[in-house]
């Protein structure tokens, strides 16, 4: 019976697969063939594997752990200033090609990337430009300047936390350090509620630590969407067990949760909050918006507090480096606070740092080298149209990575030097047109000033309070990876010399 039975199977295989395996390579090479010869992208330059698959970024951003900005270099010098390095990709190396790419109001995000994210109904992951907009305009005034130096003491309180959290500490990472004030920053700002990142011992905060595994899983999700299905279907038990680290997310979201839920049970606790926080702004009935829901709610605020944390931690971490691996930068920039500040205790109010020349430079440093977003943001091109000179057909996804405007010799020569004095001339107003790590058009950063505030607190408190010394000082260069934003090879590790006016908080160290 069951022979008889493998006879049918062998014999109706023997009929199907011959067929099948026909039919497979026929679709295979009339995919190949069309997308070589017949796609409308097929004169532009490009390797041919590029234009084939998709899985030739994959390799390189995946298999290879963030080398396809480097690949993209070697292809500009070999291709010239287009690249076709997907099937439907297009890639501009010419810095006029930023601003026409996302300066553009037409041209929407990708979602075959931003999908990868999980935050559909969020500021960050719309795809549509309507809906993006809306979100927009309900969260501005939140994020205005205007709000940010009216919660300026929210935000100099954590960066009080951070130098009282880093006086207790003799060897640390810097980098750690930073992304837990950030942290705390947006979560006190956003929800007024602490994170606690500051209050672990090496500022090993879990959450902050999946914060930049996700940056990695993001792009594995990418090319592999099932992925991200499976991951979020998982129970949190289950996703201790398989990688302890990733637990803080579910964890911290379901902290997240409990306060929208809460408040949408029962709207009055927002009168409640020590101050304004997101959700008088997206609950707000007198916006003229419909309310939102609650995934949506729950969307933009995981989305608020992965945005605001790596970037500002990232900024903080290069621009810290460079100044304590350069004795004639430190002196100089310590100098200039000590002038203004010659008491370590007195209170150093945003609007007095903002107008500090080698400050501002140290700062704009920080951001060129470290770019904000480091992968090519992906833009689709609705309709026909021309980029820098170039003819580009419809449905084209197109972008740049910022990193190339950062380096443009022509616009800051030794562009890989970390120099402050470039920002010191008369030209540094036309030379902060060039900065693109906040990206630019109506997608660029939401945050961007809290991060300037932020970045303006912490770098001015920490180098006019804290004498610190990097313990590999001998490395001249922080390596990194190019993931969704840079991932560093180096910690920064330093020495905790001593910590002057440092302010005291009740410890509740973990
Ligand atoms: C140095 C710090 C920061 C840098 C360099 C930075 C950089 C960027 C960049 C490049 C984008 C564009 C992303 C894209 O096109 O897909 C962006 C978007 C965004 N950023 Fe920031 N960011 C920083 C801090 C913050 C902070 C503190 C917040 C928190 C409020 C924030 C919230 C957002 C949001 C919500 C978006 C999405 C905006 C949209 O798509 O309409 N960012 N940021």
């Amino acid at each position: 019976m069951s022979f008889s039975l493998l006879e049918t199977q062998t014999a109706y295989s023997n009929f199907l697969y011959p067929p099948l395996v026909a039919g497979v390579c026929f679709i295979g090479a009339y995919v190949a063939f069309s997308r070589l010869w017949f796609h409308p992208l097929a004169h532009f330059p490009g390797p041919t594997l590029a234009a084939l698959t998709d899985y030739y970024v994959m390799y390189y951003d995946v298999i290879k752990g963030g080398e396809m900005l480097d690949q993209l270099n070697i292809l500009h010098k070999r291709y010239g200033p287009v690249v076709r390095f997907g099937p439907n990709q297009l890639h501009f190396s010419d810095p006029a090609a930023y601003d026409a790419i996302y300066r553009d109001p037409r041209f929407p995000k990708d979602p075959n990337f931003y999908e990868s994210f999980n935050a559909k109904e969020a500021s960050f992951g719309f795809t549509s430009i309507r809906a993006a907009k809306e979100r927009r305009e309900i969260l501005r005034s939140f994020f205005s300047r205007k709000q940010v130096l009216k919660l300026e003491k929210v935000t100099q309180r954590a960066v009080d936390q951070f130098l009282e959290s880093l006086a207790q500490k003799s060897e640390v990472s810097l980098h750690a350090g930073f992304m837990c004030v950030a942290m705390e920053v947006i979560t006190t700002y956003c929800f007024s509620q602490t994170s606690n990142a500051l209050s672990y011992p090496a500022f090993e905060y879990p959450l902050t630590i999946a914060i930049q595994q996700v940056n990695y899983t993001c792009c594995i999700v990418r090319y592999f969407p099932f992925l991200l299905h499976a991951f979020l279907a998982l129970p949190s038990w289950l996703v201790g067990v398989l990688s302890p680290t990733m637990l803080a997310l579910p964890t911290f979201r379901g902290t997240l949760d409990r306060q929208v839920t809460e408040i949408l049970a029962d709207p009055s606790v927002l009168e409640q909050t020590e101050h304004e926080i997101i959700y008088h702004h997206l609950l707000n009935p007198e916006s003229g918006v419909v309310p939102l829901g609650k995934t949506s709610l729950q969307e933009e605020a995981a989305i608020l507090v992965g945005a605001g944390t790596e970037t500002v931690g990232n900024a903080c971490a290069m621009a810290a480096f460079h100044v304590l691996a350069n004795e004639d930068i430190r002196r100089r920039l310590k100098g200039e606070l000590e002038g203004v500040w010659p008491d370590s205790e007195a209170d150093m109010p945003l609007e007095r740092l903002e107008k500090l020349p080698y400050l501002t430079g140290v700062i704009y440093e920080g951001l060129r080298l470290s770019h904000g977003l480091v992968t090519p943001l992906p833009r689709i091109a609705v309709d026909d149209c021309e980029i820098n000179g170039v003819q580009v057909p419809k449905n084209t996804v197109i972008s740049m990575s910022q990193t190339i405007v950062h380096y443009n010799p022509d616009v800051f020569p030794e562009p890989r030097v970390f120099k402050p004095e470039r920002w010191l001339g008369k030209d540094s107003s036309d030379l902060a047109g060039h900065i693109v790590a906040f990206s630019k058009g109506q997608r660029s950063c939401l945050g961007i000033n809290l991060a300037w505030a932020e970045l303006y607190l912490i770098l001015g408190n920490l180098f006019r309070k804290a004498n610190l010394a990097l313990v590999d000082g001998s490395s001249r260069e922080l390596k990194w990876k190019a993931l969704l934003s840079p991932r560093y090879d180096n910690a920064i590790r330093v020495k905790v010399i001593n910590i002057e006016g440092v302010k005291h908080f009740p410890s509740h160290e973990k």
